[in-house]
């Protein structure tokens, strides 16, 4: 039998479906990988903001470690909001132990301004996993934070890059130009080489879940097999045409359509044909 792509998404929730590990799965399964996920805090928020979160106790994230790599073995990892010390040393010391390749999307405030990791978790996602990702994926604040400095231009953000992996340690790093103004520019510093992938901005503020997304379809290809470079270029194409025809859903800063690439704007809005009564 032949294998399938696996990938597997360490994050918290959200259950509108817009960011998140609801984001990951949907991702994985549009970009023809099998799907799985452990669950870090559940969190209640919608488009308009969070509203509760709840951290899943460090025993029960081992626990679905342990089930899911005691029985299979995903070819590729994203990690998404790891919000306390305890959870992202637990989630390292795995990620460790098994040696798989690992997207992390180091995930600190939602676009609604919500923080979602605690302060002292920050130095920790450098210290510790940020050494251990085959590729991360800050956006501009992120990136800020994980380096002490701000970023103001291109130049600066390409800079950024090469010192989350010449001075930190990261196997490759993406950073996003989602947050800057003018096309849509993320800088990738991988095998000594920069790498640019511009899209036009489109202006919108269905943005909820852009990067969660983004980062699953980099894992997604990566399982498939494909190389950083490539597994970006690709994943650069899914988020742009994501971002580009909204579904409209939500009072805030809605999710993208994660269907975009694979139905037209005509099949993804049918007319309802069928009715009933008398
Ligand atoms: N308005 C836009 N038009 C086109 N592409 C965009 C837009 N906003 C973000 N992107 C792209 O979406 C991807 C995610 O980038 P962004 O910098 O928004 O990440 P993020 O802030 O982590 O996302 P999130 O909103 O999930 O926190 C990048 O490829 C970025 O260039
Ligand atoms: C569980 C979870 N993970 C990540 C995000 C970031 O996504 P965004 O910044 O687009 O709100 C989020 N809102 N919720």
């Amino acid at each position: 039998m032949k294998e399938v792509p696996m990938a597997l998404s360490i994050a918290g929730t959200d259950p509108t479906g817009g960011a998140g590990i609801h984001a990951d799965l949907k991702t994985f399964q549009e970009c023809d990988t099998y799907g799985m996920a452990v669950v870090t805090s559940v969190v209640s928020q919608n488009t308009e903001g969070v509203r509760d979160v709840w951290h899943v106790p460090v025993e029960l994230i081992k626990s679905q470690l342990n089930a899911v790599f005691e029985d299979t073995r995903p070819q590729a990892v994203k990690t998404g909001m790891l919000a306390t010390p305890e959870i992202i040393n637990s989630v390292a010391d795995r990620i460790e132990a098994e040696k798989v390749p690992l997207v992390v999307d180091p995930v600190m405030v939602a676009t609604s301004g919500d923080s979602l990791m605690e302060e002292e978790t920050e130095k920790l996602m450098r210290t510790r996993l940020l050494p251990l990702a085959t590729i991360i994926t800050p956006n501009k604040d992120e990136a800020e934070k994980l380096i002490g400095q701000s970023i103001s231009s291109l130049t600066e953000a390409k800079e950024a890059a090469r010192h989350l992996v010449e001075e930190l340690g990261a196997g490759s790093a993406l950073v996003k130009g989602g947050h800057f103004s003018g096309d849509a520019t993320d800088i990738l510093y991988a095998g000594n080489e920069f790498y640019y992938f511009s899209a036009p901005r489109t202006e919108t503020n269905h943005t909820h879940g852009t990067g969660c997304t983004l980062s699953a379809a980099i894992a997604a290809k990566l399982a498939r097999g494909y190389n950083i470079a490539d597994a970006v270029d690709e994943s650069k194409q899914f988020i742009t045409e994501a971002i580009s025809q909204p579904l409209g859903i939500g009072k805030g800063n809605g999710p993208v359509n994660h269907f975009a690439s694979r139905l037209t704007r005509d099949e993804l809005f049918v007319e309802r044909r069928m009715y009933h009564g008398k």
